[in-house]
């Protein structure tokens, strides 16, 4: 990944074909059956784009075996460099479609989020404006999860409603590209994103190409590949009053909804297993990213050392709050390191330990409080599920459940995005004859508890809870200074 201040991009034209032909090569070198698979899906990172030149659609229509993917479609971008979801480098493209659109809360009403620097609509804008013959020179664009689902498809895959929700270019509801931000995005854009698809719509049959490489039956199915969050929706099998949190490189938080209400805070998502109804999700940049820098900081490098810590500290940091926003934070948009002692005055440090768990506690507190900000409500009977890498992390499970006063489930994998995209391939399979995901899968393997509230700490956590919204606007106030 290569970045500058604010822009990040992954170079497709070596890693992603790369890494599949890799994948599948050693799969195959081990001895993994590719005539059982019946159906396959994905997920990717949400909003990076990829930006295919005039005629690489009937590249992936032609793809010889005998060569290897990265080999096959050298040469097939327009756009060499793809930007990913942590680039903020479209703060005036944001400001154009709102104002075009007629206002924040407009598009947010239609595409379910304001507008966002690292939502695709604004980084293909950015594309045109700054690179108009690259843009020109584009026959399709795709998102991580659909460029993926090209690879197996063997010609240019659907956006589905999910993944295309995280765009600022799709309307959440009629589930169709919207006119006025298309036109306020980038001219003929419609021909280049293609149609949409329901998130479990079979996309058709595997490429011949994996057929004879790798031994896939040729009634082998692609279903729609969506985003990461959307396939962990899936993978942990969320029912409604849940809250999921995962905890990955971005953390997020997302709810499984009936009745979206999109505001200027966070977005809405369609529900990649339901399609009636939604998903609304949080995302905070400042993740394990901030995590790794603390540790490496305060606990020289060891989550072993950064877990003790959190054992041995007492709960609620003797009133101390930390709120950690290394890079440009996305909920809320404001950046810097601020401490706070238990009076609210601003200090330059804690000790070393102090340190590690302000910065769990607040990122705990931060997601509670914008999820209840969104309406979510905690009720007896609340389940945490926590995904993604720091979710393998007992002690920091611990903190999340007594932020939250509610049991923390894990399931078997972290990777529950990669999982619920096995069985949303399942489900595309049966979805036709009108079978329920939840019927789908449920034979698969429950939740695990994980954790349960410390008795007592919802009495520490409730005026913290207050004095991190405090703080946190004072924060945003500050920075807008
Ligand atoms: N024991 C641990 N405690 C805390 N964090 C961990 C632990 N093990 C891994 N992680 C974090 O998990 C992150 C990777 O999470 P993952 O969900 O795989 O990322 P992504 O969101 O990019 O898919 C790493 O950046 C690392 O900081
Ligand atoms: O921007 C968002 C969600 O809106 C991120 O959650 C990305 O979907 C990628 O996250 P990681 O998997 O890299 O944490």
């Amino acid at each position: 990944m290569a970045t500058s201040t604010d822009s990040f991009y992954l170079g497709f034209d070596f890693s992603t074909q790369q890494a599949l032909d890799l994948i599948l090569g050693k799969m195959k070198n081990a001895g993994f059956d590719f005539s059982r698979v019946k159906a396959l899906s994905g997920s990717g990172q949400q909003h990076g784009s990829v930006y295919w030149r005039k005629g690489t659609n009937q590249v992936l229509r032609d793809l010889h075996p005998g060569k290897s993917l990265h080999e096959l479609l050298k040469g097939g971008f327009a756009v060499s460099d793809s930007p990913v979801w942590m680039d903020s480098s479209t703060t005036e493209q944001c400001q154009y479609l709102e104002t075009a659109v007629g206002g924040a809360q407009r598009v947010a009403d239609i595409t379910g989020s304001r507008a966002y620097e690292r939502f695709t609509g604004n980084q293909i804008a950015k594309i045109y404006k700054a690179q108009p013959e690259k843009y020109e020179d584009t026959e399709r664009i795709s998102l991580v999860s659909s460029f993926a689902a090209s690879l197996f498809l063997g010609s240019y895959a659907a956006i589905d409603y999910s993944d295309g929700s995280g765009m600022n270019l799709m309307d959440i509801f009629s589930k169709q590209w919207a006119d006025s931000c298309l036109e306020a995005t980038a001219p003929h854009l419609e021909e280049r994103l293609g149609a949409l698809v329901h998130s479990s719509a079979v996309l058709g049959l595997l490429s011949p190409y994996h057929v004879t490489r790798y031994g896939f039956p040729e009634d082998c199915k692609v279903v729609a590949f969506t985003g990461d969050n959307p396939g962990s929706l899936a993978g942990m099998r969320l029912q409604e009053g849940d809250i999921a949190v995962s905890l990955g490189t971005s953390d997020t938080v997302f709810l499984w909804i009936k009745e979206p209400r999109p505001t200027v805070e966070g977005h809405i998502f369609c529900n990649p297993v339901d399609r009636p109804s939604y998903m609304a999700l949080i995302c905070y940049k400042n993740g394990s990213l901030t995590r790794e820098r603390i540790r490496n900081k305060c606990a020289g490098g060891s989550w072993e050392v950064f877990s003790s810590v959190l054992r041995t500290t007492p709960i609620g940091n003797d009133g101390n709050i930390g709120i950690y926003f290394d890079a440009m934070e996305i909920t809320p948009s404001a950046v810097g390191v601020h401490r706070f002692d238990k009076d609210n005055t601003k200090v330059a440090g804690f000790s070393a330990q102090g340190e590690i768990r302000a910065l769990v506690e607040g990122q705990f507190l931060a997601k509670r409080v914008h999820a209840e900000k969104l309406g979510y409500k905690i009720i007896p009977g609340t389940r945490v599920l926590a995904t993604g890498g720091a979710s393998s992390n007992k002690d920091i499970l611990q903190v999340l459940s007594d932020v939250f006063d509610a049991p923390v489930y894990t399931i078997d994998v972290a990777n529950s995005a990669c999982l619920g995209c096995g069985y949303r391939a399942l489900q595309g399979l049966v979805a036709e004859s009108g079978v329920s995901f939840a019927e789908t899968v449920r034979k698969a393997p429950e939740p695990q508890l994980a954790v349960t509230p410390t008795p007592g700490a919802d009495k520490v956590f409730a005026p913290l809870l207050r004095r991190y919204a405090e703080l946190e606007e004072r924060v945003l106030q500050e920075s807008k200074q």
